[in-house]
C-alpha cells in the first residue's frame, strides 16, 4: 500500500481537484491559530479582572482573533464541501465513462450490483466525512497551539498534556488495522446483502407466490444482514472501548493539573486556572478529532473500494484498448462482412473454460437477412455478442471489406448495429438521436400498433409501463428510429401474437431487406423460415448446420463452422 492510500481520504481529495492548496491550508491553519489566540486573550482579560480590568488592547485582540476564526472556518467549511463534491463528481462521471467504454465481459464479471454501490455508497461517504474532516484538521492546529500556550504559561504542564495525549492516540490507534479490515469485511458482506436485497426485488413475484422461496430468500438476507451487524459490532466496540481510553486519558489530563503537576514543578503555582481552562477549551475539539477516526476508517475503506473498482475498469481497458473516443469512421457502406475463426469462452471463477463459441466462419452480405436458430444455451446470444464486437474475440478476426476491424475502429464498427437483445433494456429517451421527426415517431407508433399505449413528447416515450410484447415493439420502433445498416433481432418475435409475428417476417423483415438493411435473427419460429436468406444453426457454440437457402436467393458465403 502506497503513501497516498494510507492517507486515505485527503490524498483522494487532492488527486481528483487539486484543491488542496497552500491557502486552504493557511486558512486551516489561521482558525485554528485563530481559535487559541482568543483563549490566551480570555485567559488574560480574566487575570485583568483583579488588576482594574481588561484593556482596549484585550478586547482588540479577542475581536481580531474571532473574526479570523470566523473567516477562516467558515472558508475552510465552504471550500471543503466544494471539494469533496468536485471530487465525488469527478470520479462518478470518469467511472461513468470508464463504465461504458469497458467491454461488456469485464462488465459483467464486476457485476452491477458492486458497480452501483461504490457509485452510489461509497461516494456519498467520502462526502459526509469530508467537511468534518476539515473542522477536524482545523481543530488539531488549534490544540496544537493551545498547547503552545500551555508551555508558555508552563512546560511541565504542556509535557504532562502531550504525554497523556500522545498515549491516548498511540491507544486509539494501535487497533487501526483491526478496524479497517473490520470494516472492509463488513462492506463485502453489505455488497452480499445488497445482491440478496436486489433479487428480492427483482424476483419479487417468485417470491410472492411462493412462500418457501420468500423464507429462503429473506432468511438468506437476514444472515447476511446479521453478518454485517456481528462484524460492525465487534468493530465499534473495539472504537468504543477507546473512545472511554482517550475520555479517561482526557480526565487524567484534567486531574493531572493539581494532582501530578505540583509533584513535578513548583514554577506551575497560580497558573492552574489558566492551563484548566486551556485543556477544557480543547476538550471538546479533541473529542471531536478522536470521534473522527472511526469515520474516517471507514471513508478509507470506501475510498479503497472506488480505487478497486477504478483498477479494475483500468485493466480491462488495457485488455482490450480502444483509441476511438467515438466512432471516427463511417463504416456504413460496406458491402460485405468476415468472422473468420472467432472464438471466444467463458471461464469459471479458477479460470477453467465453462462454455466456448466458435471458431466460427461467417460471412454476412449487406442486404442479408440471415436467421440464427439452436437449441437453448446453444450459443446464439454470445455469437450475436461475438459479431456486433460486443465480446472481444479471444482468438479470430472481423474483416470489413476485407479491413481488418481493430483498436482503432471497433467503436465505429458496433455503431454499425441496431440490436434488441432478448434482455433489452428500454430508455425512456431517444438517447443518441439528434434530430427526431415526432409524425415519424408517431407513424412508427402506429406500425407497431402500440399508439394506442404510448406516445412521444418533449423527447421521451409517455409511456413505457408497458407489456412484454408492446416492450419489444417499441425497441422495435427505437431500432428503426436509430436507422443502422445492420439489425439484430434477438427472438424479437417469440413475445409477440400471431398476426404481429407474421407481420414481423411477412412485412417488416422484407421492408428492411429492401431498404439494404442487413438483418440478423434469432429465432425458434420455423414456421417462418422462409422469410430467411440464409438459416444458421447453432449447436454447442458452433455452427454446425447451414439450411438450404430460400428458392430463388442467393447461396450462402458460409465457410466452415
Ligand atoms: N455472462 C455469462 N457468463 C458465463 N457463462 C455464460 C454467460 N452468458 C451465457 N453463458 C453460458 O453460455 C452458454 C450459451 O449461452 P447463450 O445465451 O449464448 O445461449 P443461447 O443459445 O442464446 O440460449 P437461449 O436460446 O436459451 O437464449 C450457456 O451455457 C450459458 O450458461
Amino acid at each position: 500500500m502506497t503513501l497516498s492510500h494510507r492517507l486515505g481520504l485527503f490524498s483522494f481529495l487532492q488527486e481528483e481537484t487539486g484543491g488542496l492548496d497552500l491557502k486552504m491550508a493557511i486558512l486551516v491553519a489561521s482558525s485554528g491559530v485563530a481559535n487559541a489566540i482568543s483563549l490566551a486573550v480570555i485567559n488574560a482579560s480574566v487575570e485583568a479582572l483583579g488588576k482594574g480590568g481588561p484593556s482596549w488592547q484585550h478586547f482588540a485582540w479577542f475581536a481580531l482573533s474571532i473574526l479570523l476564526f470566523v473567516y477562516a472556518l467558515r472558508h475552510v467549511l465552504h471550500q471543503s464541501t466544494r471539494i469533496a463534491e468536485r471530487a465525488v463528481c469527478n470520479v462518478r462521471v470518469r467511472l461513468a465513462d470508464k463504465i461504458r467504454r469497458c467491454d461488456l465481459v469485464a462488465i459483467e464479471a464486476i457485476g452491477g450490483g458492486d458497480i452501483h454501490a461504490r457509485i452510489s455508497q461509497d461516494t456519498a461517504a467520502v462526502v459526509q466525512t469530508a467537511r468534518p474532516l476539515f473542522a477536524a484538521a482545523q481543530a488539531v492546529v488549534m490544540i496544537l497551539f493551545t498547547l503552545i500556550y500551555i508551555a508558555l504559561v508552563s512546560p511541565a504542564a504542556m509535557l504532562l498534556c502531550l504525554a497523556l495525549i500522545g498515549g491516548g492516540a498511540v491507544i486509539y490507534l494501535k487497533d487501526r488495522r483491526a478496524y479497517e479490515s473490520g470494516l472492509r469485511a463488513a462492506s463485502r458482506e453489505v455488497d452480499g446483502m445488497s445482491q440478496t436485497l436486489d433479487g428480492l426485488l427483482r424476483g419479487f413475484k417468485e417470491v410472492r407466490i411462493n412462500s418457501r422461496k420468500g423464507d429462503d430468500v429473506v432468511a438468506e438476507f437476514e444472515s447476511r444482514a446479521s453478518r454485517v451487524r456481528d462484524i460492525r459490532i465487534e468493530v465499534m466496540i473495539l472504537f468504543s472501548n477507546n473512545i472511554v481510553f482517550v475520555e479517561l486519558f482526557l480526565l487524567s489530563l484534567l486531574g493531572a493539573i493539581p494532582f501530578v503537576l505540583p509533584l513535578l514543578t513548583d514554577v506551575f503555582s497560580g497558573s492552574e486556572t489558566k492551563i484548566v481552562a486551556a485543556i477544557l477549551f480543547f476538550f471538546g475539539p479533541l473529542g471531536n478529532v478522536m470521534g473522527m477516526i472511526p469515520t474516517l476508517s471507514e471513508t478509507n475503506v470506501s475510498v479503497g473500494n472506488l480505487r478497486a473498482l477504478e483498477a479494475q475498469l483500468d485493466a480491462a481497458l488495457a485488455r482490450s484498448p480502444e483509441s476511438e473516443a467515438r466512432p471516427t469512421h463511417d463504416l456504413s457502406g460496406f458491402s460485405r462482412l468476415d468472422f473468420v475463426g472467432l472464438r471466444f469462452a467463458y471461464h469459471d471463477a479458477e479460470g477453467n473454460e465453462t462454455f466456448a463459441v466458435g471458431p466460427v466462419d461467417l460471412t454476412l452480405r449487406r442486404g442479408e437477412v440471415l436467421f440464427l436458430v439452436g437449441g437453448n444455451g446453444s450459443g446464439k446470444t454470445t455469437l450475436l455478442k461475438l459479431l456486433t464486437a460486443l465480446y472481444p474475440p479471444q482468438t479470430g478476426t472481423i474483416l470489413l471489406d476485407g479491413a481488418e476491424i481493430g483498436a482503432g475502429n471497433r467503436q465505429s464498427y458496433r455503431d454499425l448495429f441496431s440490436a434488441i437483445f432478448a434482455d433489452f433494456h428500454l430508455f425512456e429517451k431517444l438517447h443518441g438521436l439528434a434530430r427526431i421527426d415526432p409524425d415519424r415517431v408517431a407513424a412508427l407508433l402506429r406500425q407497431m400498433d402500440i399508439a394506442h399505449k404510448t406516445g412521444f413528447a418533449d423527447g421521451q416515450f409517455t409511456n413505457i409501463r408497458l407489456s412484454t410484447g408492446q416492450r419489444k415493439r417499441l425497441a422495435l420502433v427505437v431500432s428503426y428510429l436509430e436507422d443502422k445498416p445492420i439489425a439484430v433481432f434477438d427472438e424479437v418475435a417469440a413475445d409477440q401474437d400471431p398476426p404481429f409475428r407474421h407481420y414481423f417476417y411477412h412485412t417488416l423483415l422484407p421492408d428492411l431487406k429492401a431498404a439494404g438493411k442487413t438483418v440478423v435473427v434469432v429465432s425458434h419460429d420455423d414456421r417462418y423460415f422462409d422469410a430467411a436468406d440464409r438459416v444458421l444453426r447453432m449447436e454447442y457454440g458452433r455452427l454446425v448446420e447451414i439450411a438450404p437457402p430460400a428458392p430463388g436467393e442467393p447461396g450462402h458465403d458460409t465457410r466452415g463452422g
